[in-house]
């Protein structure tokens, strides 16, 4: 399976295996978010699956069972795609639910609801080259052949789920909401223990000590990269991503100093003072 092109909807690029315009215009008019639901929302590349797997094991009191057993897009499905949605749409009970839309795109029915949303933000440079690497990976997506070009296609807002400037733009709207946390992969990495408590105050989950060490280990880089259900390897049966690939490349903050020239490095600060100019710059930790 090739994929040199992406599926369009109101404007934005998807990726084309398992995204479908009729869907994500349905899911947006008629998907019922619950006051009891807790949406994950990042742009593509910030640290998702990370997050996902920390707020599993928050619900299971650290116990690797759930998460060791059943995959990643199943315990909190992407409600944008069509698995996802599908999945979704009848389950009972407070769901983990994910989302990588624009805040125009997302299912209207969360601004009416109480649902918690963690709203998790990177250094949009590190969401580059992680993206470069995984889609030239991928087969279902639109592949760069080169960081050059996939430098020119981010900063155009030609990757998917579009132009990370207008993404984070309208989701920063929410700040201040108190169903609204946000949470930066850079904190996540500099101190998870204290970042892990934060998000657990924020759902109202208390965990024992010994609950949250393990926790933390099994969410950790190492553990993850291990994990079957959480390293996209299921992947590989269905050739969506290359038998040499996996979700979990280097996790670490400011790779992209290794991959950018300082030309690139320019051109991205001048772009991204030019775009995000108007917003505090406390909102963006690594700035
Ligand atoms: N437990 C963990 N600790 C640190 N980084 C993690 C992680 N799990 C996933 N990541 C990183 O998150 C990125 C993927 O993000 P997403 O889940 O949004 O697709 C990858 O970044 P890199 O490609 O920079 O390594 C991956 O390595
Ligand atoms: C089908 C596998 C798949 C599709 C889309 C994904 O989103 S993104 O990489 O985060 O844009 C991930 C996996």
């Amino acid at each position: 399976m090739m994929s040199d092109r992406f599926v369009w909807f109101e404007g934005i690029p998807f990726p084309t295996v398992g995204y479908k315009p009729e869907l994500m215009s349905e899911a947006r008019d008629s998907f019922v978010f619950k006051d009891e639901d807790v949406l994950i929302l990042t742009f593509p590349k910030s640290g998702t699956n990370w997050l996902i797997e920390i707020v599993c094991l928050i619900y299971s009191k650290g116990d690797p069972k759930w998460i060791q057993s059943v995959p990643i897009w199943d315990r909190s499905p992407w409600v944008e795609a069509e698995h996802g949605y599908n999945s979704l749409k009848d389950k009972e009970g407070p769901r983990l639910i994910t989302s990588h839309l624009p805040i125009q795109l997302i299912p209207k029915s969360l601004f009416n609801s109480k649902a918690k949303v963690l709203y998790l933000i990177r250094n949009p440079r590190d969401s580059l080259v992680s993206g470069y690497f995984f889609y030239s990976n991928s087969n279902f997506t639109k592949k760069p052949e080169s960081l050059e070009q996939y430098f020119e296609w981010f900063t155009q807002g030609n990757v998917p789920y579009g132009s990370w400037f207008d993404h984070t733009r309208g989701w920063m709207s929410m700040r201040g909401k108190e169903n609204f946390l946000i949470l930066s992969y850079e904190e996540l990495k500099r101190d998870t223990r204290n970042t892990v408590e934060k998000i657990c105050q924020f759902l109202g989950k208390k965990l024992e000590p010994e609950e949250l060490n393990s926790l933390l280990k099994n969410s950790s880089f190492h553990a993850m990269k291990e994990n079957k259900m959480s390293n996209f390897t299921l992947l590989h049966d269905y050739s969506l991503v290359e038998k040499n690939a996996s979700l979990m490349r280097k996790g670490i903050t400011g790779d992209w100093k290794n991959h950018f020239t300082v030309a690139q490095a320019e051109a991205f600060d001048k772009i991204f003072q030019e775009k995000m100019a108007d917003l505090p710059r406390e909102l963006f930790p690594w700035e």
